[in-house]
């Protein structure tokens, strides 16, 4: 380990020092945060036939003990992998159901589907800058099942010319030097002091745009997984004494510990119960009340209108059509460009309509899916790698579930469904769902 870097935690907390060079030898704590739009709590654990310990970060967030991917709870969307310590800058948020939140810097997605996991009403633009982690952030978007949302992929200062003052709430996880993480990404152990200080000016730049996109009254949060104070405590004093509207205010949180000389922001460590985070809270106290700018919606062709109705009873309020592609919401569709508004329903073909993925993944669905077919364990293990699955169902279109929860999609004859995963979902041939948590 850099030998500075030690010196500079040592620095910081030199009652604790051994106790942090420690933990750096023990293994990464690893979490499990339950979305509860598809699923409670109870619920889980009763399928998963055992409990976890609860993470102290926010109401969702357990301690897991293995890796977790590759299981049906996964891949049906029932929880998010999620570095415990990870979750306590959407706690400190404190979203509330018709709150319009921002997440600056959303990839891969955990914050972005812990927020969307508090919303109702309310929307949620999750913006990347880096295209393909962009495409990341939509897919873990859909597996979660996030309907009322906008995955944009625009540098800040690109996204804020269009939603100027417009959001509630406005998250930045912004890039950093990643000290936390050093245990998991190498490049974060080649640590140097130069490195530091190019993140913080990249931090600025950020905050100065997620300023600009927050209403008066709105709420932000700045958040990072390093503990060096320049990323830290710095770039807030920096932020208040640039923009003397914004409050610091303190997390109310019983999480970690308190900023060093800002005692309203929280510090975790790993002696804390998580790899670490740093949390500030802001309130803008000046500025203007913007909106986000809406457009009319589309009406679908009969051929989507009618399958949508089969399928989950009833019409969602708003769609957006591109080409032959449909996409609806409980919310407005926004004049932005966007890599994914709403849910992907599907596409309408010469004489016919074909369902996407997505639509059978919506959280908000879950029990109004008309078409499901239950599959147990090897047939979900089948289904996951390509294969079709032998079972009596009713001709058409079907979510395939396991235990009521849908893995994805697929299209019954009556005695067999054909299966209509897409290729990049399935699961190599050698690997299998492992059986637990189904
Ligand atoms: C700490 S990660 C975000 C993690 C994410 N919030 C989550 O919970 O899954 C920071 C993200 O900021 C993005 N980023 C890098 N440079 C940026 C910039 N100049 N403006 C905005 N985002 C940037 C990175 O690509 C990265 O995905």
């Amino acid at each position: 380990m850099n030998e500075e870097f030690l010196e500079r935690i040592r620095s910081y907390i030199p009652d604790e020092y051994d106790a942090f060079v420690k933990t750096l030898s023990q293994p990464m704590y690893r979490g499990l945060r339950i979305q509860t739009h598809k699923i409670d709590p109870e619920t889980f654990f009763a399928h998963a036939g055992m409990r976890l310990q609860k993470a102290p970060f926010s109401d969702q967030i357990y301690y897991i003990d293995r890796p977790m991917g590759h299981t049906i709870g996964h891949i049906a969307g029932l929880f998010y992998l999620q570095e415990p310590s990870a979750s306590s800058a959407v706690t400190a948020l404190d979203v509330q159901p018709d709150d319009t939140v921002l997440d600056l810097c959303a990839a891969p997605g955990g914050k972005s589907t812990q927020i969307a996991d508090r919303l109702t009403s309310g929307f949620l633009v999750s913006n990347e800058i880096s295209r393909h982690r962009a495409m990341t952030l939509l897919s873990n978007m859909e597996r979660m099942g996030v309907m009322n949302m906008a995955v944009t992929n625009l540098p800040p200062e690109k996204l804020c010319e269009k939603t100027a003052e417009a959001f509630d709430k406005v998250l930045v996880d912004a890039p950093c030097s990643g000290e936390g993480m050093m245990k998991k990404h190498a490049e974060a152990a080649d640590w140097s002091l130069a490195r530091v200080l190019t993140c913080a000016d990249r931090q600025k730049e950020i905050l100065k745009s997620a300023y600009r996109m927050l209403k008066k009254d709105g709420t932000m949060v700045y958040s990072t997984c390093t503990y060096a104070k320049e990323e830290n405590e710095e770039v807030i004093r920096w932020f208040l004494a640039q923009y003397p509207d914004m409050k610091l205010v303190p997390v109310e949180a019983s999480f970690g510990r308190p900023g060093f000389g800002l005692s309203e922001c929280r510090r975790i460590f790993p002696m804390d119960g998580g790899e670490g985070h740093f949390v500030a809270k802001l309130v803008k106290t000046g500025g203007g009340i913007g909106r986000l700018p809406i457009v009319k919606s589309d009406r679908p062709d009969a051929s989507a209108r009618t399958f949508i109705k089969q399928q989950i009873g009833r019409l969602p309020a708003y769609f957006q059509v591109k080409g032959s592609a449909v996409f609806a919401m409980e919310h407005p569709f926004l004049k932005l460009p966007a890599l994914r508004q709403g849910i992907y329903v599907g596409d309408v073909l010469k004489n016919r309509f074909e369902p996407a993925h997505a639509f059978y993944m919506n959280a908000d669905w879950i029990d109004a899916y008309q078409m499901k077919a239950e599959l147990n364990e090897e047939q979900a293990d089948a289904f996951y790698h390509g294969m079709p699955v032998v079972l009596a169902h009713s001709k058409g279109f079907t979510a395939v579930c396991v235990n009521g929860y849908p893995i994805g999609y697929g299209k019954s004859d009556g005695r067999q469904i054909k299966n209509k995963l897409p290729k990049g979902l399935r699961l190599p041939p050698h690997s299998h769902i492992k059986k637990e948590f189904r």
